[in-house]
C-alpha cells in the first residue's frame, strides 16, 4: 500500500468514526477553531485505532526506542502500539501523582533510555513539549515524536526549538483537502 493510500484509508476511518468535526471549539492551550478531532472518537472505534496503530508501528519498527504516551488521549494509541510491536511503554501524565508513587512518568524507564512520544493531535505542540520534558528530567533520551494529526499550528517549530522532530499520520491539510477543495 503507497502511503498515499493509507493517508486516504485513515482519512476514512477518522471520517467513518464521525472524529472529525466542524464548528467553533475552544482548544486547549486557547484560540478557537472552525474544526476539531474528537480523538476519543476515532480511538475507541476499533477500525481506526487498529489502522492508526499499524501505522505508528510501521514508523517505529527500526527504531529501537521505548514508547511513550501523552495522557490521557495518547494511552489508547501507545498500548495498541507497543502491544502490535511487542514493546513496553510508559505513560506521561500532564502532572505528577499526588499520591502513591507521586509519578509523572508511569511504567518502567531507565536512565539514559531512548524513547519516541506518541501523542494525539498536535496544535501548539505544547503538551508534547510538556511530556518531552518530563521525560527527559526521568532520564529518558527524547528527539522524535509521533502524531495522528499535525493541525500545523506552530508544533514542528515549538518541538525543534526543543530539540525534537515531529512527524505525523496526516496533516491538518490533507485531512482537510475534501472540505478545503468544496469551499473553492
Ligand atoms: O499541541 P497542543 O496545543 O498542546 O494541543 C494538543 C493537545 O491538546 C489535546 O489534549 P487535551 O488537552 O484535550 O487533553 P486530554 O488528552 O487529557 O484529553 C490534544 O490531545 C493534545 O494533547
Ligand atoms: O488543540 C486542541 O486542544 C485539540 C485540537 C483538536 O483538533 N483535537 C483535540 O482533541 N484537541
Amino acid at each position: 500500500m503507497t502511503d498515499d493510500d493509507r493517508r486516504r484509508e485513515l482519512i476514512a476511518a477518522l471520517t467513518a468514526a464521525d472524529a472529525v468535526r466542524f464548528g467553533e471549539f475552544e482548544l486547549s492551550h486557547g484560540g478557537t477553531s472552525d474544526y476539531y478531532v474528537d480523538k476519543y472518537l476515532f480511538e475507541t472505534d476499533p477500525d481506526a485505532l487498529t489502522l492508526v496503530a499499524e501505522a505508528f508501528a510501521d514508523r517505529l519498527a527500526a527504531a529501537n526506542a521505548k514508547l511513550a504516551g501523552v495522557a490521557l488521549g495518547a494511552v489508547p494509541l501507545v498500548a495498541v502500539t507497543a502491544a502490535e510491536l511487542g514493546r513496553p511503554y510508559v505513560i506521561a501524565r500532564k502532572q505528577a501523582k499526588e499520591y502513591g508513587t507521586g509519578n509523572r512518568i508511569e511504567g518502567r524507564l531507565d536512565e539514559g533510555e531512548e524513547v519516541v512520544v506518541i501523542e494525539d493531535i498536535a496544535t501548539t505542540g505544547q503538551s508534547a513539549v510538556d511530556a518531552v520534558e518530563a521525560l527527559r528530567e526521568a532520564g529518558a533520551t527524547v528527539n522524535r515524536v509521533l502524531v495522528v494529526v499535525d493541525r500545523e499550528e506552530g508544533a514542528e517549530a515549538l518541538l525543534a526549538d526543543h530539540d525534537v522532530e515531529l512527524e505525523s499520520l496526516l496533516t491538518a491539510t490533507e485531512l482537510l483537502a475534501e472540505r478545503d477543495e468544496g469551499a473553492e
